[in-house]
């Protein structure tokens, strides 16, 4: 091709869907880093189309998604993801009406949540140095726990029942550990540690201990062990280097992400990649945390998490250069001092951005 013809550029359609609380605030913080990241960097671009599915939005019109909403979401190329929840809004309506459909519908049946210590913040463990706590938790996405499956009969009397019934499906579980133990291959320790509880749960989760130890003689080279829930957490606290990747059901990897993420220095900096590892659907990517009501609309939410999830996006997308750049941004300014409240620092969240945005420019900006 003659060198006067350009290149054109790669353009990625992105649904972007801030949600509530926080999630605006941080949504808009990762749309202005990442545009400022494809400009920088160049060869991609982005178009955000921004979707008001929200709390507000519900309480004013009675709706999250319109009906054909997750038919409109599978034009994209990927989706970006605040936050859902509003006080006013029980939160199982929430919930159900906005993320888990998307989740499910969208085949997103993994959900990754790595952790790690960024370069200038600590863990508020007293002896936990970096190289000590890097981990990758693989979240079940589609089943389990959050099968959704139960119900009320005689609600409002004193013979009120409910049921809330996990489901394991083989196809679910067979899935997810292939997933888990390719992660843990990829990644020099090469240990996988499987999350359970079948001493008390006798069916699904025996099911599920029995498939990955199925699965695990497809990978002699993953060194592998598994431990109960309860016990996993004094172990992520009382010895974190012991572990690497990690696999667990919907709910116990929710929970065990949200003590990874606080062990690692905030909840705040922690991102997840909901993935259709099948690319036949597009894949969702938003911070871990919530919307956070209790600091909603004072321009203090860490936007870290949100970045580290937009460079998640980016790798997927296949730009992994832009997106391994991002990170060295992110952290070139965590570890300069650049940090809001939860991390020790004192900026907001605009300046946490503007300064991310600089040094991306800085350091990426060709010659
Ligand atoms: N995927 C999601 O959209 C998602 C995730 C979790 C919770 N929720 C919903 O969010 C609402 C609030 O839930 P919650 O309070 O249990 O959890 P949360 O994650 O919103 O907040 C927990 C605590 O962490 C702090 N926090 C969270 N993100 C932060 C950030 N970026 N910077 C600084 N501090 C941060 C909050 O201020 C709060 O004190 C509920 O409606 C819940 O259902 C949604
Ligand atoms: O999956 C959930 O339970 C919620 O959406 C939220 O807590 C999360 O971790 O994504
Ligand atoms: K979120
Ligand atoms: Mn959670």
């Amino acid at each position: 091709m003659p060198s006067t013809i350009r290149e054109r550029s790669r353009i990625f359609k992105i649904a972007s869907i801030p949600g509530d609380g926080i999630g605006v605030d941080i949504t808009e913080a990762a749309v202005r880093v990442l545009n400022t990241l494809s400009k920088t960097v160049g060869g991609f671009e982005f178009e955000f189309e921004t979707f008001d599915w929200s709390s507000k939005a519900y309480l004013e019109r009675g709706w999250y998604m319109p009906p054909d909403g997750l038919e409109q979401l599978k034009k994209y190329d990927a989706i970006y993801f605040g936050a859902v929840g509003w006080p006013d809004v029980p939160d199982h309506i929430s919930l159900w009406s906005l993320i888990l459909p998307i989740r499910k519908a969208l085949n997103q049946y993994v959900n990754v949540r790595p952790t790690r210590i960024l370069a200038g913040t600590k863990s508020p463990l007293s002896d936990c140095s970096p190289s000590d706590l890097d981990w990758v938790i693989v979240r079940e996405n589609s089943e389990g726990e959050y099968s959704g499956q139960g119900g009320t009969s005689h609600e409002h009397s004193e013979h009120a029942v409910a049921t809330e019934v996990s489901i394991f499906t083989q196809v679910g579980i067979e899935r997810i550990m292939r997933f888990a133990f390719e992660m843990a291959k990829s990644r020099p320790r090469k240990k996988l540690t499987m999350v359970t509880k079948s001493n008390a749960q006798r069916h699904g989760m025996v099911l599920w201990d029995r498939i990955f130890y199925e699965i695990a003689k497809e990978y002699p080279d993953v060194e592998i062990d598994k431990m109960l829930v309860d016990a996993m957490t004094v172990r992520m606290v009382l010895n974190p280097k012991s572990l690497d990747t990690i696999v667990a059901t919907n709910l116990h990897a929710d929970i065990l992400s949200d003590l990874a993420a606080a062990l690692s220095g905030s909840i705040g900096i922690a991102p997840s990649s909901n993935l259709d590892p099948t690319r036949k659907n597009p894949s969702m990517f938003e911070p871990i945390h919530g919307s956070a009501p209790d600091i909603a609309g004072q321009g203090i939410a860490n936007p870290v998490g949100a970045f580290w999830s937009a460079a998640e996006m980016v790798r997927w997308l296949g730009e992994e250069k832009a997106a391994d750049g991002l990170m060295r941004a992110i952290e070139n300014m965590t570890e300069a001092g650049v940090k809001t409240k939860d991390l020790g620092g004192e900026k907001n969240t605009k300046e946490v951005t503007d300064a991310v945005c600089t040094e991306i420019e800085r350091l990426l900006q060709s010659s």
